[in-house]
């Protein structure tokens, strides 16, 4: 009788590159008003690029923070590494792959962040506390500063600045320290912001040893309190953060013309957060600091002002 060889594994039939892109562009005007409006005052091309990754950084984060949070295992997140190996590879597995896939022949990447940020999000499987702002440092460069690196290699370097011939050197300067500080201040702001949230899952981001600086303990963390001490402590957070802000934005002048204006905007946008915080007496144990669309949208020409002059 004729043999028939084994059929041949089964292949998912995934979507067009057009309509991968959909999906990413849904699932980050879903949950991230302040990037998607960032992303809006790219070229097409760039921002659809970002959405890729954002697609993928988002999707990575839901795993350990989102609602299948629970069934996450160390194995979950090793299958994931597997996925990504793939897309690089260039054999997207998933519907939102294909973006991506796409998005890395346009705009050749390095791996590793991508590898840094799981090895982040892995961090939150097996970790609520952070003794030192070096441990802090750590978590936030693997998942926003490696943002920073992902996001500088779509949005590209202007190469104009160094094509003068009284520069010796022709080779543009890459803003790599400037984009991570973007990443790092960012999520110290969202540490800051998510403070209640995370108290109610028994995490603290804020390093315990500002907690003993300030003479706060974790049993006054968690009960909530506000007073003279946190507010201090509070403030001390928000400098720090501020400073990665100013590190930062010394960078966008480095980055190409187009992209100048969207990273302002992100840049002053998530800052806002911080203001916020401020005007809400540094209560972040039962109110969310937040931003009003109309106040987003009063920045953008402030950011387009200085994309133009700094
Ligand atoms: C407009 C623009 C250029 C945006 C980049 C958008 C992008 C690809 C974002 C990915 C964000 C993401 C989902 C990361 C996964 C881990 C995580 C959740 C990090 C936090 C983001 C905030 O998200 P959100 O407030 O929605 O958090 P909740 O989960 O809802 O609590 C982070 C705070 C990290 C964000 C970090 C960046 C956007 C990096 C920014 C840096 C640059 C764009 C580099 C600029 C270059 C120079 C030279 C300054
Ligand atoms: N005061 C609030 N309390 C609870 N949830 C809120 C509050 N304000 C906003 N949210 C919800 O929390 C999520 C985050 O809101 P936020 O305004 O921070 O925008 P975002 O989409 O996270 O943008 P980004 O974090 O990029 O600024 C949204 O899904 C929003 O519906
Ligand atoms: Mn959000």
């Amino acid at each position: 009788m004729l043999q028939l060889p084994d059929s041949p594994p089964r292949m998912k039939t995934l979507v067009s590159v057009d309509e991968s892109y959909k999906l990413c562009r849904h699932l980050t005007a879903k949950y991230a008003k302040t990037f998607y409006l960032g992303t809006l005052l790219m070229s097409p091309v760039k921002r659809q690029s970002i959405w890729s990754i954002y697609a993928w950084c988002r999707r990575t984060d839901e795993l350990v923070d989102g609602p299948a949070s629970a069934i996450t295992t160390p194995e979950t997140l090793d299958l994931w590494e597997q996925q990504l190996e793939s897309i690089f590879a260039g054999r997207p597995l998933e519907n939102y792959d294909v973006a991506l896939v796409d998005t890395l022949q346009r705009f050749p990447m390095d791996i590793q962040p991508f590898r840094d940020m799981i090895a982040g999000q892995r961090m939150d499987l097996y970790r609520s506390r952070y003794e030192t702002f070096e441990d802090l440092y750590l978590y936030c460069y693997r998942v926003a500063g490696t943002v920073g690196l992902m996001s500088t290699e779509v949005m590209g370097v202007d190469s104009t600045l160094y094509t003068a011939p009284w520069h010796q050197n022709k080779q543009p300067y890459l803003p790599t320290e400037e984009a991570i500080a973007l990443g790092i201040a960012n999520q110290l702001t969202n540490i800051l912001r998510d403070v209640g949230e995370d108290a109610k899952r028994g995490r603290i981001y804020i390093p315990l040893e500002d907690l003993e600086k300030f003479n706060y303990t974790e049993q006054d963390f968690f009960k909530g309190v506000v007073d003279d001490r946190w507010r201090a402590l509070m403030r001390f957070q928000i400098e720090r953060a501020r400073q990665f802000y100013t590190t930062s934005n010394q960078g966008i002048t480095y980055l190409a013309s187009d992209a100048r204006w969207p990273v302002w905007a992100a840049s002053m946008l998530y800052g806002q957060i911080l203001e916020v915080i401020e005007r809400n007496d540094y209560d972040v144990f039962s109110r969310r600091a937040f931003v009003p669309q109309w106040k987003k949208l009063r920045t953008l020409p402030l950011a387009w002002m200085r994309s133009q002059v700094l």
